[in-house]
């Protein structure tokens, strides 16, 4: 790809969607809080009509549908149908930065307003990228609940039987003050994507994964992987109320894979939490602010 080609195709895309914003509603209801208790392994009647929801649930909600027409090759919608038409072919999910405002009510309407924030081309080291950031606001009426800016990545393509480029990574900490062994089956990570209307082939169809994407396995759903680390870190929270977590999805786990949640003890109100594979190598990290 010539740079100054992908260069001036970003541009027109920047130009033509960066502010574009658009609101999508979704009912709490308690068959949805059912579904996604079960898939976290909790009791699936733990929540019924006007229980409070964890705070940091509201990313389970107010998910995108597409038309099925509109879906492209990799299972996210056609460039430019939802999302802008980022000129690079595979996506990433790679972090966020969310503010906690307010609780839900099941039986409550969440409000998503998305906002195309960021588009930004960089130099990785493992390629070409694009950082497209959304900026998700979350309201039930006037109250605020949340606002997420989340970093999804989108890399070149890989030459078909090469793979894709890794980077060499940093090892996890070792000085955990509570760590948790956490298998990543796929059914698990099927019944995830289900709940957020998560299509992204990478995540459930291995010869796409391996032939198309370049990588070696079926890839985890960043998006769980940063929801069980949440709800272990606030299982060692001792009851006190999130206010603001920041989370960087640092390497590819692969579904299958048994990794190992773990964080350190509260301090000043802050907890560091991260994910660790088998090798040692850090996957994920997290910071979370308690209020
Ligand atoms: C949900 C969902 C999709 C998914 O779930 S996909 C699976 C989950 N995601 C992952 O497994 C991603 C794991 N991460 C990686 O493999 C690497 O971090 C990645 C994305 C290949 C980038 O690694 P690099 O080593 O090539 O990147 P650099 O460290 O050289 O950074 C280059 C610049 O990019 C910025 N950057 C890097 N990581 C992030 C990030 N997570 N969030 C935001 N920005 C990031 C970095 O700061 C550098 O920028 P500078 O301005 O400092 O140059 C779904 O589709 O929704």
């Amino acid at each position: 790809m010539s740079g100054e080609d992908f260069a001036t195709r970003v541009a027109r895309v920047r130009e033509e969607w960066l502010g574009r914003s658009w609101v999508i509603k979704d009912d709490v209801t308690p068959a949805v809080m059912r579904r996604i208790a079960a898939m976290l392994d909790m009791d699936p009647n733990a929540f019924p009509r006007g229980a409070e929801v964890p705070a940091h649930w509201f990313s389970l909600f107010c998910a995108e549908s597409a038309r099925q027409g509109d879906i492209g090759a990799d299972g996210h919608p056609e460039p430019g149908v939802v999302l802008p038409p980022i000129p690079l072919p595979r996506r990433m999910g790679a972090g966020r930065r969310v503010q906690l405002q307010g609780g839900f009510r099941v039986g409550e309407v969440l409000t998503k307003r998305a906002e195309v924030a960021v588009i930004e081309p960089k130099q990785a080291r493992t390629g070409t990228i694009c950082v497209l950031t959304m900026r998700h606001t979350f309201t039930v009426g006037d109250r605020p609940v949340a606002v997420d800016e989340f970093d999804a990545l989108y890399r070149e393509a890989v030459a078909p039987g090469t793979s894709s480029p890794v980077n060499a990574g940093q090892p996890a900490p070792t000085d955990a003050a509570w760590s948790q062994v956490q298998h990543l089956p796929s059914t698990l990570v099927f019944r995830y994507s289900a709940i957020t209307w998560n299509a992204h082939r990478i995540h459930y169809d291995a010869d796409y994964a391996r032939e198309v994407e370049g990588y070696p396995a079926l890839v985890q759903n960043g998006g769980l992987t940063m929801q069980l680390l949440l709800d272990a870190a606030m299982a060692q929270a001792g009851g006190r109320r999130l206010s603001a977590f920041t989370a960087r999805l640092t390497r590819p786990i692969s579904v299958g894979d048994t990794v190992t949640l773990a964080g350190g003890a509260v301090a000043n109100d802050a907890m560091s939490a991260w994910v660790a594979d088998q090798g040692g190598a850090l996957c994920a990290q997290m910071e979370l602010q308690f209020a």
